[in-house]
């Protein structure tokens, strides 16, 4: 990988802060009083499912959509005050269109009066992406790989201190993904601010640090994701062939509430969070309860994520009761 050079100065000017930020489209309020900060020196995931409001919150920090209230804002400024945006903020949001009829480094030429940076600094970007060996070749017959990579280039362009990238590992095959996990990280180190936008926590599990977990436009969770990890609650599958002991169980418990709705629908099987193995084989043994399967599962970063952004969740449907659930 060919070295860029770090930004002059390591400072606060990467912070992302986005404060209390709405915004209504007509009807839909597609961000609600959103607050995070995002710090420079760190790869961060920008998470939700779809229609989460991600994109919007990204278009708004570039000046492309108008808050309804709150503000987006890199430095301390929002995009309209950059004197020099693309050496601000380089930002790759969709799946990015290129004139199939230009080669890689027309490309980049085209964006280089802009960014204030010469033709030398466009071969160097397309080198850094691996694209140096394309670099006269059209974009038209690129394939969705790379051109995720010129789309990257383009970003680099300005040598900007913050990086706003959208699903950038789309279209990249494995060895392009470890290849894509290896410059963000590179990119954090020399102290820029990466925000990395994904509906897939285990698309970006190995690259970040940070985790901003949005749905319905408002924040679920902010950590590192370390801490998010810390969350990650113990769940056991129960099944008895005495269906009404294994409710009365779960009921003298006081366990009804740990109970997983999605995942107890058949009598005589159960699934409970926030208990062990050990205190449910204790209780079922002290009440004589038979069971026939009583397994830990593995709960992934990817379920703490879901259970976050209530995923299976229906809005307006009351949780079923105990009895309608383990019968
Ligand atoms: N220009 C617009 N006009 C009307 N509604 C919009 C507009 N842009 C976005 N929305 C709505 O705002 C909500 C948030 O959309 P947004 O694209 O920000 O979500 P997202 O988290 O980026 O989703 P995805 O992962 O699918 O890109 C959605 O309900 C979407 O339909």
């Amino acid at each position: 990988m060919t070295a860029l050079t770090p930004p002059a100065t390591v400072t606060a000017d990467g912070v992302i802060v986005i404060d209390h930020l709405t915004k209504r489209f007509g009807p839909v309020l597609a961000v609600d009083d959103l607050s995070f900060t995002v710090r420079p020196g760190r790869v961060t995931g920008f998470l939700g499912p779809n229609g989460a409001g991600k994109t919007t919150t990204l278009r708004i920090l570039l000046g492309l959509v108008r808050a309804t209230a709150g503000t987006a804002t890199i430095g301390g400024s929002t995009y309209a005050h950059f004197t020099q945006p693309m050496r601000t903020v380089g930002a790759a949001l969709e799946a990015a269109s290129f004139h199939p009829g230009r080669t890689a480094l027309d490309h980049l030429r085209v964006y280089a009066p802009q960014a204030g940076v010469s033709d030398a600094r466009c071969r160097e970007v397309l080198d850094f992406v691996g694209l140096g060996p394309v670099a006269n070749r059209r974009a038209g017959g690129f394939s969705l790989g790379m051109r995720q990579r010129l789309a990257l280039a383009t970003t680099l362009l300005g040598d900007p201190q913050v990086l706003l990238l959208d699903e950038p590992a789309n279209g990249l095959d494995p060895e392009g993904i470890a290849w894509l996990r290896g410059l963000l990280r590179h990119l954090a180190a020399e102290g820029r601010t990466v925000l990395v936008s994904s509906h897939v926590l285990s698309e970006v599990e190995q690259t970040v640090d940070d985790v901003v977990i949005i749905a319905r436009g408002a924040l679920v969770h902010s950590s590192s994701l370390a801490a998010l990890a810390a969350l990650a609650e113990p769940s056991v599958r129960i099944a008895s062939p005495d269906a009404a002991g294994l409710t009365r169980l779960i009921e003298l418990a006081g366990w009804a509430d740990r109970l997983e709705p999605a995942a107890s629908t058949r009598p005589g099987v159960a699934v409970l969070h926030r208990v062990t193995a050990a205190e449910i084989g204790a209780r079922a043994f002290a009440a004589g309860l038979e069971l026939h399967e009583l397994t830990p599962r593995d709960v992934g970063l990817e379920d703490t994520f879901l259970r976050l952004v209530g995923e299976g969740a229906i809005p307006g449907v009351a949780e079923p009761r105990l009895e309608g659930v383990v019968r």
